[in-house]
């Protein structure tokens, strides 16, 4: 039984097939990256797996279970927690307590008492706060309130409250978007660091130095079709690949 199993998934917008009949799997702590052309549809694809878009056919099974027509926060408890491509951080709040809404949710507990007050937090929900906070390097940062902090930061910021649900997939979208190339190397090597203490990753990513780099699967999209599914060396040989690239201005 593979981790998450995505089966014939497709999403109509009106007569567009952003995602068209995709089929593939990630494992136990597999790095997988996802890549295609603007459009392709791989934000698309992250909003079906997590529910965040329903989907027109094909189903989702995740730990062995169907998790197709779930609502986003019933999945998230289930072990899988995503970052999206325009950063969500709250920013009138602090640090901690933007971390924290991971930590609530992914214990089933309402957001209210993560977003409304110290009181309500339990000594479960800071714990896993703090180990996500430590896990980014942004413990010293606690206090501070998320405006405060650099758009290098939040972005980590942001990676911390999917990491204080614990979860067993991790789904990244875009996360080197607007990072320098100092930045970018610094989150792969943060990324890879994840992977190798065992978390299964699904990435979205457009810098391919980064994708090809770290992950040992990539599957690319092209106007919502799959049309490659392998490791990198061979994604980045394939002549269907090339053309898709070549083929759309970006
Ligand atoms: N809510 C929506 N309503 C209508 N069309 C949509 C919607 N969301 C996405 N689309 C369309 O679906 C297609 C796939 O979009 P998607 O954002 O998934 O692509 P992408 O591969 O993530 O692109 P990018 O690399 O530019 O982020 C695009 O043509 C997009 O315009």
């Amino acid at each position: 039984m593979s981790l998450i199993e995505i089966e014939h998934v497709t999403r109509r917008f009106g007569g567009l097939l952003a995602v068209d009949d995709v089929t593939t799997r990630v494992e136990d702590g597999e790095l997988v990256g996802v890549i295609g052309p603007n459009g392709a549809g791989k934000t698309t694809l992250f909003n079906l797996i997590s529910g965040f878009t329903p989907l027109s056919a094909g189903a989702v099974r995740f730990k062995g279970e169907a998790i197709t027509g779930l609502k986003p926060h019933k999945i998230a408890a289930r072990g899988m927690s995503r970052t999206f491509q325009n950063l969500r951080v709250f920013p009138n709040m602090s640090v901690f307590d933007n971390v924290s809404v991971g930590a609530v949710g992914a214990m089933g507990q309402s957001a209210f008492g993560a977003v409304f007050g110290g009181a309500r937090r339990s000594d479960a929900i800071s714990a896993r706060t703090w180990a996500a906070l430590e896990r980014v390097g942004l413990t010293a940062e606690a206090e501070e309130l998320a405006a405060n902090l650099s758009y290098g930061k939040r972005k980590y910021l942001e990676i911390a409250r999917a990491l204080a649900m614990e979860p067993d997939l991790l789904i990244l979208d875009e996360p080197a978007a607007g990072l320098n190339d100092s930045e970018t190397a610094e989150l792969a090597r943060f990324i890879r660091s994840l992977n190798a203490a065992g978390m299964a990753i699904m990435l979205v990513e457009h810098d391919m130095n980064l994708v090809m780099g770290i992950c040992s699967r990539v599957v690319v999209l092209a106007s919502g079709r799959k049309i490659a599914d392998a490791e990198p060396a061979a994604v980045r040989a394939d002549p269907v690949v090339l053309e898709a690239y070549l083929g759309v201005e970006d």
